[in-house]
């Protein structure tokens, strides 16, 4: 599913415009596929209110309203603010007088089964008036299932900022895309099950929901002539006397993700614990005032920093090394303020909120309402992939593009699951041709091994060693998928409603 903000939005219906398809047009569009989406959730016995504001959110749910009707179900279309007042939203009015239909007033005592929120869109300020934070209030305290146009009233379309009395939906059924709130904090928390719709626009955005479609499409191919060196050698930058469990978790990630070959640069006395653990890894003696020479010869790819307390002699071995023509992914320790050079190779850095606000120098209480616009905004200006962790996980690109991941859940807030997550991004730098598709893979299976264990387990109890186990599993689901194609695993999200 693509994303898109209220300007890209606004361009792209100015673009329509430009050629005849205009404003009543997509408004008539966007009515006609809600009616298509939301009518197999009802049923001709329901009672259904369709709440129309001012604006042209209320047009969409006027037109939704005569579909409803046509189609025979029991539906009130009711302005609790007043009648239309765009253009075009009059005009749907008046063609839904012409089929014979009437507004209903609005009566607070009346059972509805289901209530279509139209009352404010992607044109929202906040925060709400008190006229229509009394109507939304009366919403919340219904028992009706709810269903949003385009976003819940209440939140903003392009940051995480939410009104106190902001709907609750059940379901929301966002126009040409989803929109950069079903998927930030705390507002993505008001939208419930959320589909895009279409409205006839063809799609531009550089922002997209990854996948489960797009995995299993892009897994690499692993058949054929293949040998241990087709799947890359990595070094793993990781682990300390103090802190050995992080190189292994890391190490299990990559191994179990498919790199070939694993050699970890690591103190001496974390060694022994690793190599009781990924005994298919080999070792280097640590020593950060030696600079590794042709590490690009050596290596495909190289990750740095899980279990490493930052200090100068491992910032000037991050320097000596972002110098060398390989893929580099910086996590934890390896994560800081710093300049990063013109190259070629791609660099990957893992922060969640805590870490990113040290590295952008942005108080982290502003990252959860605006972390597409952050990360990316990062990313350009420093050239970088930005994998910004945490609900939702944010992957932004030097080139203004990003995804947005959907799997994971809160099982994976613990000691370990990041490490984990720096060894599957090793192993997928080494063994994909296409970077972003190796992050987002990445990303992906991580959370697909968190929800497949939340459905056997309680989300307490996942310890990071169990990617160890889960890996294998979903890596099976999605290559037997693969081999299948067009069948969905059904492992996490599909393209067809992102679940809360
Ligand atoms: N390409 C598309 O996706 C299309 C989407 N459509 C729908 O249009 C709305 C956006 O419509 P717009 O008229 O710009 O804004 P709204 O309806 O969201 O609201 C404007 C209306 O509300 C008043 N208002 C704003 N903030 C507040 C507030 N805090 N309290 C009270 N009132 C407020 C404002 O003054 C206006 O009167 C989009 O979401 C889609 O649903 C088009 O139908 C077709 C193209
Ligand atoms: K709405």
């Amino acid at each position: 599913m693509q994303i898109y903000t209220s300007k890209e939005i606004k361009e792209a219906d100015a673009n329509a415009a430009s050629f005849g398809m205009d404003t009543f047009t997509l408004m008539e569009n966007a009515g006609s596929g809600l009616y298509r989406a939301l009518a197999p959730l009802l049923s001709k016995r329901d009672t259904i209110a369709v709440l129309s504001g001012k604006g042209n959110n209320g047009g969409d749910g006027i037109v939704l309203a005569r579909y409803l009707k046509l189609n025979g179900y029991k539906a009130d279309l009711i302005f609790p603010l007043g009648p239309p007042q765009t253009k075009e939203a009059a005009q749907h009015f008046s063609y839904f007088q012409s089929c014979g239909f009437e507004a209903a007033p609005f009566d607070r005592e009346k059972h509805y089964d289901w209530i279509a929120d139209g009352l404010l869109g992607v044109g929202t300020r906040l925060p709400l008036r008190d006229d229509l934070a009394e109507v939304t209030d009366w919403i919340n305290t219904r028992k009706a299932k709810v269903a949003a146009i385009d976003v819940p009233t209440g939140v903003a379309g392009d940051t995480g900022d939410a009104d106190p009395h902001t709907i609750h939906a059940d379901y929301t059924f966002s126009l040409h895309g989803l929109k950069p709130s079903s998927l930030l904090f705390p507002s993505s928390t008001y939208f419930g099950e959320t589909k895009a719709v279409g409205i006839g626009l063809p799609h531009t955005s550089k922002w997209k929901v990854w996948s489960e479609e797009d995995v299993i499409r892009s897994l690499p191919e692993r058949s054929g002539n293949v040998h241990k060196g087709t799947f890359g050698t990595g070094l793993l930058v990781a682990g300390s006397d103090d802190m050995p469990g992080s190189a292994a978790l890391a190490a299990i990630g990559a191994m179990r993700m498919g790199i070939g070959k694993l050699s970890v640069f690591t103190e001496s006395g974390a060694r022994n614990v690793i190599a009781t653990l990924v005994p298919e890894a080999t070792y280097l003696k640590r020593d950060f005032s030696k600079r590794l020479n042709d590490l690009g010869q050596k290596f495909a790819g190289v990750a740095i920093g899980p279990g490493i307390e930052p200090d100068e002699q491992l910032e000037s071995f991050i320097h000596g090394v972002l110098k060398e023509p390989l893929p580099v992914v910086l996590d934890a320790g390896a994560l800081h303020k710093r300049a990063y050079p013109k190259r070629t190779a791609p660099v990957v850095l893992t922060p969640h909120p805590g870490e990113f606000s040290r590295m952008a120098g942005i108080p982290t209480g502003q990252i959860a309402s605006d972390r597409l616009r952050l990360a990316s905004a990062y990313a350009q200006e420093h050239g970088v992939i930005v994998v910004l962790k945490g609900q939702y996980t944010v992957m932004a690109f030097p080139d203004g593009s990003g995804y947005v991941n959907t799997t994971g859940n809160s099982s994976l807030a613990k000691g370990g699951s990041g490490d984990t997550l720096t060894g599957m991004l090793l192993a997928n730098i080494c063994t994909y041709a296409n970077i972003k598709e190796a992050v987002a893979n990445a990303v992906y299976i991580h959370g697909a091994c968190a929800d497949l264990w939340i459905r056997e387990n309680g989300s307490a109890t996942l310890t990071a060693h169990e990617f160890s186990r889960l890996l294998p599993k979903v890596m099976h689901q999605l290559e037997t998928a693969a081999k299948d194609a067009g069948k969905a695993p059904g492992l996490g999200n599909g393209d067809r409603f992102i679940k809360r």
